[in-house]
Parts: structure tokens; sequence; C-alpha cells
């Protein structure tokens, strides 16, 4: 990977000072997704998202195929009653409330390498002609805990590492919880997915803030993506909206369901369903009075080894649609930031 073209201001800079906003950040009409009528700063909030307790899951039918049904066509569900107190979850917004508020020098000192994902820092540059995200970032590797690069883990909060370990046990046990519930809920012996996380599968957290921009319209908070991990666990912000999914090629806001964590697919269990669960495209929009913060944690099996279509979901009807695949970060950035996703090279 090569970030030849540093940024040298943080989105948080730009926004507390600036008169013009930077070419860089305004957003072009061919990396946009959906109908254009809807590409607007605002979409209608869907209540129609479905939320599913998944305290239910072991024990109810009902509730399994809601599962099965909202990852099938929305990619994406609202969990509730995932076992994680209110309490806990209002101490990770702090966390991470804290640490943004810190002086930029500061901050700094986590600073992500030049070449280099994990640590504080805005988006990472691959080339001259591409559009920058509106949002300040801290993306730490939190599981397998001897790959944690703890330099780049603030000290400040005091309590910061010790509530991102805890947090991170807690979403790897959401992690096993769903990922063994969607294998049953396509009759799959449920470790079907799991099995193919080895023995070194990793969880990395990203903090997002985005701070508020005068031209809303103009940037987006992240670009239409759709996640390279097998799921994503989203801590959205407390009050302020911004996520957006594509369905059926309009955008829709999500709502913020109260103590809800926001569960999508990612890329790889796309794959390994063999294109049953949907990985959706998403972006964030941001407004011009509100920051938003958001904690974004990828779960993914480890990317030493192939991931590949579970053979009971390929059959006459159905082929096989991926190839096996090493879905590796790298993979997944450069088709990123050039607009394209990581999926569609991974299709037969
Ligand atoms: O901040 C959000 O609402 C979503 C962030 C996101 O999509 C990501 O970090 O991949
Ligand atoms: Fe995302």
């Amino acid at each position: 990977m090569v970030d030849s073209h540093p940024q040298t201001k943080q989105v948080q800079e730009i926004a507390a000072d600036y008169n013009h906003l930077p070419e860089r950040y305004i957003r072009k009409q061919d990396e946009e997704y959906g109908s254009v009528n809807n590409a607007g700063v605002s979409s209608p909030i869907t209540d129609d998202i479905p939320v599913v307790d998944v305290s239910l899951l072991t024990s109810s039918l009902s509730e399994l195929d809601k599962l099965k049904s909202a990852v099938s066509s929305w990619g994406c569900f609202q969990a509730i009653n995932h076992g994680i107190e209110s309490s806990f979850l209002e101490k990770v917004r702090e966390i991470s409330k804290v640490f943004f508020g810190l002086s930029m020098e500061e901050k700094k000192k986590y600073m992500r390498a030049q070449n280099d994902l994990e640590g504080y820092g805005n988006d990472m540059v691959l080339s001259h002609n591409q559009t920058l995200d509106w949002t300040d970032r801290l993306y730490l590797t939190v599981l397998p805990k001897h790959q944690q690069k703890l330099q780049l883990w603030p000290q400040n909060p005091s309590h910061f590492r010790e509530i991102l370990d805890e947090y991170s046990c807690k979403i790897e046990s959401i992690n096993k919880l769903v990922l063994k519930a969607l294998a049953r809920s396509l009759d799959l012996e449920e470790n079907c997915f799991l099995n193919q996380y080895g023995t070194n599968s990793t969880t990395n957290a990203r903090f997002n803030y985005y701070p508020p921009c005068q031209w809303p319209e103009k940037v987006l908070g992240v670009k239409p993506h759709a996640d390279g991990s097998a799921i994503t666990v989203l801590l959205q912000d407390k009050e302020v909206e911004g996520l957006q999914i594509l369905k059926d090629d309009e955008w829709v806001g999500v709502p913020i369901v109260c103590d809800a964590l926001t569960i999508n697919i990612g890329d790889q269990l796309e794959i390994m369903s063999n294109g049953v669960f949907k990985s959706p495209v998403h972006r964030v929009l941001v407004n011009s009075e509100n920051e938003r913060m958001t904690l974004a944690m990828f779960c993914m099996p480890q990317t030493e080894k192939d991931i590949g279509v579970v053979d009971e979901l390929v059959t006459c009807e159905r082929p096989r649609l991926y190839k096996n695949v090493t879905f590796t970060t790298d993979f997944f950035f450069k088709n990123y930031q050039q607009g394209r996703r990581a999926i569609d090279a991974c299709k037969i």
C-alpha cells in the first residue's frame, strides 16, 4: 500500500479553521451509487430495518427467521438485548469523546505511520484524484491480543485500554453468537462460518469522528462502500444520525435505536454464504451543526488463509458465485480507494 501523498491536516483542523472547502473533499458524481434523485444531504429514515432480539436467537425460530430475512434483504439489522449493558456502552462512547476532544498535539502522538492504516489520522491517500472522506479516525487491531500495537492505543483517558479490551471481548461473543445463529438459520452446522475464521481471527476497531461541515451537501463522511469484514458491529452516535444504506437503488437513513448495535454483513460473509447474505453498500452523511462519533468493530477471519463458499450452499439452482480468496486489508482498501467493491473482484 502506498501513501505517497500524505495529508498534513486532520479534518478536525480543516473544519475548525476554513474559509473554503479543500477540493480534495468534494464529492464526485462518478463515485456515487443509487438513483441521482436521492443523492442529496438527507433521506427518509426508515423504520423498516429489522430489530432483532439477540437473546431469543437460540430459543425462537421466528426470531431466527427474522434474522435470516433481515440479512438476506437489507444486509443489516438492529441488535437489541445483545448482553452489553447500556451503562457500558456509555463508557465506550465516553472514551471516544475524550480522545477526540484532546488537543491535536496529544492526539498526534498516536498518529498512524504514512503507509499504515493503524493509529490516528484521516483517509489514507492512494491516488491523486481520490476524494477524501470528511472524517478522522482511530483505527486499532484489538484481537488477537498479540497483534495489538499498544503504542497506538491512547493513554488518555487512562481507562481507554481497559474499556476497549473489555468491549472487544463482548463484541467477540456477539460475533460468535450471531454467526452460529446465521448458520442455523440456513439449516447448516452452526460452526460452518466460524470454522473459516481459523485460530487467529481478527477484530479491528475504528473510532470515527465526523466534524460538522459548513457545506454538508458537498462532502461525505464516508464514501459509498461495503465492509471487508465478515460482520461489522456499529455503535452509533446517541443523537446524531448519518448512516445510510443502499436498498433497491435508493439511499435510506438508518435510525438510532436506543441501546441497539447496528450489525451489518461484510463481504467475507456474503462470499461464505454464496451471496445468500448481502453485504450492503452504505455511506455516511455529515451535517452543518453537529459532530458525530461512532465505533465500528470489524470481525473477520484470519487473513493468512483463504475463505470460500460453504459447499452446502452450492446447488444446481445456485452455482458457486465466488472464488476462494485471501481477503487482506490491502486488497480491500486498494479497491475501496478506487471506488470499486472488493467483492466484485472475487466473482467467478
Ligand atoms: O459511522 C458510521 O455510521 C458508519 C461507518 C462505516 O461505515 C465504517 O466505518 O465502515
Ligand atoms: Fe462501513
